[in-house]
């Protein structure tokens, strides 16, 4: 029977194994972690993450041919195919600060795979890395060998958060790329065979070790791209009455272009868009290639236009202050669907709004009170390191309240801010919230999720992402 261990039980290496396990009956597989609170979870009721059709999935395999367990070591040590999913987060010190992929986790459990294997393995980089990681991975793996031999794969992970069970079992393409010898061709085998359990032949994609580590990186900043160039045109929309979703929607019927990920928004989120970024910009800069890290750190500061400007509407409508106003952020987790709150623009827009001293009365359906105040005391980039690695928050932000649901948040506010595009948010009573709120009552709708017309006939003043102003913020010149 084949053994799988896949080190490190987060966002990807829990739904990815989980569904490995379901297809796969007659594989073994172990997900293992160093933090015990995550694989009590694991072996709990309450997954440690919210994704829905994950618990299904996790629940017909768990203690057959799937466990989640902290004993590393005798995992890794039976496995014949090693995955790793550990964090790889963006450096906060030292060369390449503030771009550079920080590996630290990534060594540690090649180290500590060198140090427990026994017989052969082949070593999958599932953790998103910088180009040409493989090489070192494999050094240290060989160094270190005891006449065990290893075989290092690239096999990243497309799953998006909040659809990664239906990406799993119906991805676009695996992508596995291996050396070019003849070891390293039966090692790819050996990881296609794995996916053929149910993954259509044609949609295995089997390339050399750079292409697949520079593909995931590059599929990244493709997507990311387009969020900013969509966001780009929501200012240019604002600033000629064109309606963002309808630029979007022609541009979008174009089937060169096509019409996924063409949403305007307050700005994208997520673990990985902008540290990836960050990563090939700095391989850019490593390599000699300055325009081409300019090109793409673009792409992020585009980003970050959007959530300033997003704050400097709220503010420059509100009578140029919000010192003292109450405003309901409704939605914080960065996307619908999921409780993950790493790098949300919400941290950015709430954390303005802060630096304005308003007072912010919070709800998400699936982002603990806990959560909310660990983000806005945290300093950038330490969300991506192992939760009990993560430095405590020394307090929690005074001006900032955690409701349970939307209408309780809004009740009293001056102004409603929607900054996840939850479902729950389009079919809200606003006729009931509004009564609720001191006139004039605003809306900041950051996803484009409300029907800006139905919520001005109620009396609202809104903004939506690129789409026409209202007349009260035409006069409200933004200063971005
Ligand atoms: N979250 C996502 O949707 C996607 C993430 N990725 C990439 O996958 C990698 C993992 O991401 P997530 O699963 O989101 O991170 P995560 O933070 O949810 O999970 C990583 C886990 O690794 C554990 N860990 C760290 N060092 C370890 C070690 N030495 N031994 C055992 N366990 C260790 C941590 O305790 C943590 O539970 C990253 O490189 C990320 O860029 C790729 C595609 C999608
Ligand atoms: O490497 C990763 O971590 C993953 O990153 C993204 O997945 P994810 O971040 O989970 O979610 P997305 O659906 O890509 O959304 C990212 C952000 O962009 C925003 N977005 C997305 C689409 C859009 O049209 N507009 C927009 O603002 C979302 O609201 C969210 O904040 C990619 O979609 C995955 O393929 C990839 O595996």
């Amino acid at each position: 029977m084949v053994k799988i261990c896949c080190i490190g039980a987060g966002y990807v290496g829990g739904p990815t194994m989980a569904v490995i396990a379901l297809k796969c009956p007659a594989i073994e597989v172990a997900v293992v972690d160093i933090s015990v609170s995550r694989i009590a979870a694991w072996n709990s009721d309450h997954l440690p993450i919210y994704e829905p059709g994950l618990d299904e999935v996790v629940k017909s395999c768990r203690g057959k041919n799937l466990i989640f367990s902290t004993d590393v070591e005798r995992h890794v040590a039976e496995a014949d195919i090693i995955f790793v999913s550990v964090n790889t987060p963006t450096k906060t010190r030292g060369l390449g600060a503030g771009k550079a992929a920080d590996l630290t986790y990534w060594e540690s459990a090649a180290r500590m795979i060198a140090d427990v294997s026994k017989s052969d393995k082949i070593v999958v980089e599932k953790s998103t890395v910088p180009v040409k990681t493989a090489e070192a991975i494999e050094k240290i793996l060989t160094h270190n060998s005891n006449g065990v031999k290893y075989q290092i794969l690239s096999n990243p992970e497309f799953l998006a958060e909040g659809t990664a069970i239906e990406d799993l079992f119906a991805p676009d393409r695996v992508l596995i790329g291996g050396r070019e010898t003849a070891d390293g061709q039966r090692a790819i085998k050996a990881l296609k065979d794995v996916y053929a359990h149910w993954v259509p032949e044609e949609r295995i994609l089997c390339t050399n070790l750079w292409s697949a580590e520079l593909s995931k990186l590059a599929a990244n900043a493709f997507l990311a791209q387009r969020i900013s160039s969509v966001n780009a045109m929501s200012a240019l929309c604002e600033a000629t009455g064109a309606d963002v979703a309808q630029v979007s929607h022609a541009v979008g019927q174009d089937t060169r272009i096509g019409r996924k990920f063409l949403n305007a928004s307050v700005g994208f989120g997520g673990s990985c868009f902008q540290k990836d970024i960050l990563n090939l910009v700095y391989i850019c800069e490593c390599n000699g290639l300055p325009e081409v890290a300019n090109y793409w750190k673009q792409v992020i500061k585009v980003n970050d236009y959007q959530k300033n400007r997003f704050v400097n509407r709220i503010v420059s409508s509100m009578f140029n202050t919000v010192s003292g106003k109450k405003i309901a952020i409704l939605g914080f987790a960065f996307k619908k669907d999921t409780g993950d709150t790493r790098e949300t623009p919400a941290i950015d827009v709430c954390k303005g709004l802060l630096g304005d001293k308003a007072h912010l009365r919070i709800y998400d359906p699936q982002v603990t009170e806990e959560q909310i105040q660990r983000d806005l005391s945290m300093n950038k980039f330490d969300w991506d390191h192992p939760v009990h690695l993560q430095p405590m928050s020394p307090s929690s932000v005074k001006s900032v309240t955690v409701a349970w649901d939307a209408y309780e948040a809004a009740k009293g506010a001056h102004a409603l801010c929607i900054l996840t595009e939850w479902d729950e948010f389009k079919n809200l009573d606003y006729k009931k919230i509004y009564d609720n709120m001191p006139k004039p009552a605003f809306v900041f709708d950051g996803r484009n999720v409300v029907d800006p017309k139905k919520l001005r006939e109620i009396g609202f003043i809104v903004y939506s992402i690129g789409k026409p102003l209202d007349s009260w913020l035409k006069d409200m010149p933004t200063m971005a």
